[in-house]
């Protein structure tokens, strides 16, 4: 929807982006969908959290933080996040959600235009929960690593489940995230395959540009565990060529940054391809003055 157009209509606004919650919402108060485990519905940091995570965040430094981490490639972070019983609640209350959608004979929402399965957390009461998860735990770290993607200024989310497996998704393409900073966490249950493979991060005018040999890395998936890296990182997901693999997708955007980014054009401080341009024409730069110095001092 081109918003420019839309901005005398108001109603656009809300056909866009309510339209589907509040429909749900109504339908969840007349068909009674019935929350599994409630206490997924209000943030319990003990219940859901590992203790060495917690302890991290809330101290709160870059030290703290930094030492749950692994870093296998520049911008991919890696660590481990949530208790086994939060991850299985978890999947309990998206399998409740859908036998309900299934049983009122609905059509769900599907997470994004890639993924065929799956459900948005946000539709069925979890975005108050999941909002406050980005802003107590994700964001505190994201504003240590990703400063210059609006990593400290996170202010909205799109949290989904996505499923891969027999009669499910198989793999997932090569994409970008809508997102400054993704969270991803594997849930369970029990897979092979489905590893993340990374490609280099870059802006809108380099998402087709090559990967350098340096800029790949394959991720293997383990329930609990967490992997965090920007939304322009370039991945996708290989097929799970066995079992059901079922991760936690939170795309935390900024809009500070997204408004700012409209009047930039060197994105350098992030993007592969900008950084790489710049370095090459700083190659060129030095010999052509050592091109000129040369000229001078055989004058
Ligand atoms: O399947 C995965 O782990 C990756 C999912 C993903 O990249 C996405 O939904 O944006
Ligand atoms: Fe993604």
């Amino acid at each position: 929807l081109d918003r420019s157009v839309a901005s005398n209509w108001p109603w656009f606004y809300f056909l866009e982006d309510y339209f589907f919650p509040v429909c749900l919402l109504v339908i969840h108060f007349f068909a009674n969908l019935q929350p599994l485990h409630q206490e997924l519905y209000s943030m319990h940091p003990s219940a859901f959290f590992l203790p060495t995570f917690l302890e991290a965040v809330r101290t709160n430094t870059e030290e703290s933080i930094a030492s749950i981490m692994t870093e296998p490639i520049p911008g991919v972070f890696s660590f481990a996040m949530l208790q086994p019983n939060f991850c299985d609640m978890l999947l309990e209350e998206v399998e409740n959600f859908e036998k309900w959608v299934h049983a009122m004979k609905f059509k769900i929402m599907r997470p994004n235009t890639m993924n065929k399965y799956g459900a948005v957390l946000d539709d069925f009461g979890l975005e108050a929960m999941l909002n406050q998860f980005m802003e107590e735990f994700i964001a505190p770290i994201s504003k240590v690593f990703y400063p210059e993607v609006g990593g400290g200024t996170l202010d909205s989310h799109h949290a989904f489940v996505v499923e891969y497996g027999k009669d499910r998704d198989v793999e997932l393409g090569f994409h970008v995230d809508d997102s400054e900073v993704t969270l991803n966490v594997c849930l369970g249950k029990q897979f092979s395959g489905g590893e993340l493979y990374f490609r280099g991060i870059r802006c809108e005018n380099h998402v087709n540009s090559e990967t350098q040999h340096e800029e790949m890395y394959d991720y293997s998936h383990v329930p609990g565990r967490a992997v965090l890296h920007r939304g322009r990182h370039r991945h996708g997901a290989r097929p799970t060529s066995s079992g059901l693999r079922m991760n936690l997708l939170l795309w935390c955007r900024s809009s500070v940054f997204r408004e700012m980014k409209k009047y930039q054009m060197d994105f350098s401080s992030w993007c592969g391809e900008c950084q790489r341009e710049k370095r090459e024409r700083q190659i060129q730069c030095v010999k052509a003055t050592k091109h000129f110095l040369g000229v001078l001092e055989g004058q």
